[in-house]
């Protein structure tokens, strides 16, 4: 792409050879990035690198990140870049894609529920440990719809999957090819089949409400209830609900879930730091009168310290801050990158430079004690980018973290850990495709109750 000429490229800019090299992407995207990242971080801030279906315009290095955050959304769009990243339209539609409120009930919402969804957090937490891994007496407790929990696995699959075999074509081929592979259809139809004598009964209610004028005192308070709320406000059939809800659950729950097993993954090939874990759980809980509660978890820092060394080393994309210019952007150092380009920022690189973080490639699970609040988990910054940065940076982050301290506290207290034996105490291979980067589905973490716990103590 000529207009792209004047931006350094990783590997080869001539036409047919770049497009052999882009093919490579799925497999080196992360040997590439860290090279641009090593020559440019310092030197210009910008790199491309070829992709089957395009090129991906890097941003390295704080000063450039930190003028890419405050770009707005009309000159550089994260709904944009996270077609491009997703190839939401073509797996999901065009509607998803392109509403940019697609998120905004997530947005408003999830920030502000923690306090009043306590006790549902901890109600799921405590069926989804019994029922995966059992507790004391063997018995386990009633299980969720087993069946619409398999469908939701199964669209993030077929997602996944489809998402794989379109982006390796170029854009003009993508509706064809979607059209042929494009694998959702199936469990999109069938979660509708699950879901939609609920739908039906909660809109007519709300419709009521609506009409009537009268407060819904016990309206749930979930993500299916906000996306019908927004049908019923632009008067869209049931069924356009399905799509929405699905594809919050894979971009948001499933991200949720790869981090998690990362850190679950460190903590069972280092068992050593789990004494402190729990130490600091039980004197929290101590201090509390032993209820379990949100200041237990805000009074954790050891934990979040721990699980943001696990993100800083084990991120799940190579990438962050995914963006579509929409009008061409000249940074401060007089690069310009034209209109419709694909732009990300290097993350695992940033996390990873010696220059922001000393003894980068060291784990230290205690690197940030002491920082909560200017540097925890869930603070973005630009030498921390898994949940992005800026204007879009993830709004359900507080949610996330605090949900994986909660749930690392009940495991450190009530279980004990070990990884795999198969792997002798190392840590397992990532599988990565292109620029992300999937937990080891084929390893397994050791878990077993603590029988000092049971006899000494109930579970709450
Ligand atoms: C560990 C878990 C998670 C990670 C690593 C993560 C990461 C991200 C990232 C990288 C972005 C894009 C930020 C940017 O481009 O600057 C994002 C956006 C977003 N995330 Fe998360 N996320 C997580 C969990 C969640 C959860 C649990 C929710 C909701 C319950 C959520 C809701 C959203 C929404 C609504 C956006 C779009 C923001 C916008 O439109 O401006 N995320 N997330």
């Amino acid at each position: 792409q000529t207009h792209l000429g004047h931006i350094p490229t990783i590997g080869t800019s001539v036409p047919v050879l770049s497009y052999i090299q882009s093919l490579q992407f799925f497999k080196r995207a992360g040997e590439f990035i860290q090279e641009g990242y090593n020559k440019h971080a310092y030197n210009g801030g910008v790199f491309k690198v070829a992709m089957p279906d395009q090129w991906l315009v890097v941003i390295a290095g704080p000063t450039m990140i930190e003028e890419m955050r405050r770009l707005p959304e009309d000159i550089a769009s994260l709904l944009g870049g996270g077609d491009q990243s997703l190839a939401t339209r073509h797996v999901v539609g065009t509607r998803v894609a392109e509403d940019p409120d697609r998120m905004a009930f997530v947005r408003a919402r999830v920030g502000r529920n923690i306090p009043e969804n306590f006790n549902m957090l901890q109600e799921e937490l405590t069926t989804a440990l019994s029922s995966v891994i059992g507790f004391p007496d063997g018995s386990l407790f009633p299980s969720r719809d087993q069946q619409l929990l398999s469908v939701f696995t199964q669209f993030a699959r077929d997602y996944t999957i489809s998402r794989r075999l379109i982006i390796m074509f170029p854009n003009i081929l993508k509706p064809i090819v979607s059209r042929v592979f494009n694998r959702t259809h199936g469990s999109v139809r069938a979660a509708y089949t699950l879901l939609a004598p609920a739908i039906r009964e909660r809109r007519q209610k709300a419709e009521e409400c609506l009409k009537t004028g009268r407060v819904w005192h016990d309206k749930p308070n979930d993500m299916l209830m906000w996306a019908i709320e927004r049908a019923v406000q632009e008067g869209r059939p049931d069924e356009s609900v399905v799509p929405s809800l699905l594809f919050a659950e894979y971009s948001t729950v499933r991200v949720e879930a790869m981090n998690f097993t990362q850190a679950l993954f460190r903590l069972s090939a280092n068992p050593q730091y789990i004494a402190s874990l729990r130490e600091e759980v039980e004197e929290a809980l101590a201090a509390n009168n032993g209820r379990w509660n949100k200041t237990v978890v805000t009074m954790l820092s050891k934990m979040d310290s721990f699980l943001k060394e696990s993100f800083r080393l084990s991120g799940v994309t190579h990438t962050s801050m995914w963006r579509q210019t929409q009008k061409p952007v000249t940074f401060s150092n007089g690069t310009t990158i034209p209109s419709g380009v694909f732009v990300a920022a290097a993350a695992a690189a940033t996390h990873i430079d010696g220059n922001l973080y000393p003894n980068p490639h060291t784990f230290d699970p205690w690197r940030f004690v002491g920082c909560v609040g200017q540097n925890s988990l869930a603070t973005t910054r630009p030498d921390f980018l898994p949940f992005g940065h800026g204007r879009h940076a993830c709004p359900g982050r507080h949610f996330a973290t605090y949900q994986m301290k909660l749930l690392l506290a009940y495991i450190v207290t009530k279980y004990d850990l070990a990884m795999d034996p198969r792997l002798e105490g190392k840590l397992p291979q990532s599988i990565t495709f292109g620029t992300f980067i999937f937990p080891n589905p084929s390893v397994r973490v050791m878990m077993r109750r603590r029988v000092h716990y049971w006899t000494s103590r109930r579970w709450e």
